[in-house]
């Protein structure tokens, strides 16, 4: 082992793996690990579990309590669980069908939300220890820190210290919310998106500063509770990487809901009484509602790691730069995930932390391709892959547009879905499919049939020659691009 005083060690590290802490003992070579992964987040454990089937000696540091990462205690698990108890409980998509009044359950409380909440987040939390196990990954309870390029040292629970060494490290830390100076946040009425969970009952007002993805999100969640949402928001537009037909329907619907945007607006002030709170907006209004909840950007957890003793510096946000291969300037440390920054998502964060293990320890890989989807599960959900109208019109692609809306689909009048569409984007030179946008039930998983036919290089005409099952929400494909090529053979009838 290298650099570890014997008072410095506390065994076993929250072994959960004996093989591991055998070889850890009987380790006669150069360093402890091939690699360790600081972070057990979604991108920290593809690239310890890569590592693992390379057969490659991996040990991973988290703290006992988030292990899972941001994903699964407090980010994409419980927010997208709150979801759909939400959904479930107050029977917002059978409204359609049994009328505006239909509830499951009258007066929801935060306890009825939060049991479904702990119960999938524990199962999540069970699920990525187990795998860890059986691939042999050692699980390190603590918090790491730089001792040189080579070793951190690990932090436990009751400030024991134990000093870890690897050929190779990745660092996958995360992001935590970003939380400006002069707001106090007490937990209780003034809160960060890492902290709604421990709201002690549903607010019946609340203002959500930030219309990023995390704020409208949530802003949806509680007016789908009844809860009145004000949105601030210091740009004059929300969601402005999604198609704007969408994000206009998407609003639309939230308005219906009492939500209130104010757009180029920015807080100033945030009083706290015991019973409301009063946000004091630089233009002079002022906001009383019962909670605040701040989603206003996340910020690289890289303070706690001494990075300058690995030789690395982070950028006033906290992010680590990387190259195309998730390395950073010192070759042998490797950094994905949010702490890399843009997109922060916990789908290409996983991708990211597989492709680096693969480059770590010279794996052949492909890539990660361009085409990434984007997912939004606001209150109706929103989803895209490929390219927006605005990117194809500034780079003068010419495409034409094809709609299928849900309410003109058995399956859309069977689920109660009035509103939901989709909407390709083809291209009228070769035909090929270039974006495709999803609104309304389904979208998330919708999307993959289009990133699909984008990503095998396919034309609309697989789509309009496709036979789909019916009734389904997947028929809209079908609607969409024969409404597409109605229109292009229109063009070229005209053009004759
Ligand atoms: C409310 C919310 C909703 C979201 N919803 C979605 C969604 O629907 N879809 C989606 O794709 N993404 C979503 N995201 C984003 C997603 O959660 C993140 O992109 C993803 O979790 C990033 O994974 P990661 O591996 O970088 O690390 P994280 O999940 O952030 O985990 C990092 C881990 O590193 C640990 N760590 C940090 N420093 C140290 C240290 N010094 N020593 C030891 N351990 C350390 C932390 O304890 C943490 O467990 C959401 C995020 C939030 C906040
Ligand atoms: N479904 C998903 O994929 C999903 C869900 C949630 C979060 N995420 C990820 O989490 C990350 C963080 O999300 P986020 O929404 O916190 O950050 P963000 O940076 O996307 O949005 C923050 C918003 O807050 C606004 N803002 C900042 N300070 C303000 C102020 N003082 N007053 C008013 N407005 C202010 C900003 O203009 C910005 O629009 C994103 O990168 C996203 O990719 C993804």
């Amino acid at each position: 082992m290298r650099g570890i005083s014997p008072t410095e060690l506390w065994t076993p590290p929250c072994a959960v793996n004996s093989a591991a802490s055998t070889l850890l003992n009987v380790s006669v070579r150069e360093y402890d690990y091939d690699l360790i992964v600081i972070g057990s987040g979604p991108s920290g454990q593809k690239a310890a579990v890569a590592a693992a089937k390379l057969g490659k000696r991996v040990a991973v540091v988290d703290r006992h309590d988030m292990v899972g990462g941001v994903c699964a205690n407090t980010g994409t698990i419980p927010s997208k669980t709150l979801r759909e108890a939400v959904l479930y409980l107050t029977g917002m998509h059978q409204r359609d069908l049994y009328g505006a009044s239909y509830r499951v359950k009258h007066d929801i409380t935060i306890s009825d939300l939060l049991a479904r909440t702990r119960h999938v987040v524990d199962r999540e939390v069970q699920v990525v220890r187990s795998q860890l196990l059986r691939n042999n990954i050692e699980l390190v309870t603590g918090a790491a820190r730089f001792v040189d390029p080579h070793t951190v040292a690990v932090e436990g629970p009751r400030g024991e210290r134990i000093s870890l060494s690897a050929g190779n490290i990745v660092v996958a830390s995360g992001s935590r919310p970003a939380r400006p100076q002069q707001v106090d946040f007490d937990e209780a009425r003034v809160l960060d998106s890492d902290e709604v969970l421990r709201l002690e009952e549903v607010p019946s007002s609340l203002v959500v500063v930030g219309a990023g993805v995390i704020g409208i999100e949530y802003a949806s969640l509680f007016a789908a509770l009844g809860t009145r949402v004000t949105v601030v928001e210091q740009r004059e537009r929300m969601l402005d990487f999604c198609d704007p037909e969408i994000v206009e329907s998407l609003k639309f619907h939230l308005r219906d809901l009492a939500v209130t945007f104010r757009f180029g607006e920015k807080v100033m002030d945030v009083a706290v009484s015991e019973h409301a709170t009063v946000t004091t907006l630089v233009s002079g209004k002022r906001i009383l509602a019962d909670a605040v909840l701040y989603s206003a950007g996340r910020q690289g957890m890289t303070e706690e790691l001494d990075l300058e003793k690995a030789g690395l510096e982070a950028d006033g946000r906290g992010r680590l730069a990387v190259d195309e291969h998730y390395r950073t300037s010192v070759e042998h440390i490797y950094a994905v995930g949010d702490v890399i920054g843009f997109p922060a998502l916990a789908a290409t964060s996983m991708e990211q932390g597989r492709l680096a293990a693969y480059h770590a320890f010279a794996e052949p890989t492909n890539e990660m391709t361009g085409l990434q989807p984007i997912g939004i599960y606001t209150i109706p959900e929103v989803s895209y892959c490929g390219a927006t109208e605005a990117e194809l019109t500034s780079s003068a692609v010419p495409y034409e547009v094809g709609i299928s809306r849900y309410r003109e689909l058995a399956r859309g009048q069977i689920v109660g879905d009035s509103y939901g569409m989709l909407k390709l984007l083809v291209s009228t030179d070769d035909r090929k499919l270039l974006g495709v946008h999803v609104f309304g039930t389904g979208a998330t998983d919708l999307v993959h049939i289009g990133q699909a036919v984008m990503g095998c290089g396919g034309t609309v005409d697989y789509l309009v020659d496709a036979v789909f099952n019916y009734p389904t929400l997947s028929e809209a494909y079908k609607v969409a691009a024969l409404d597409a090529t109605n229109k292009i053979r229109a063009l070229e009838r005209f053009e004759l």
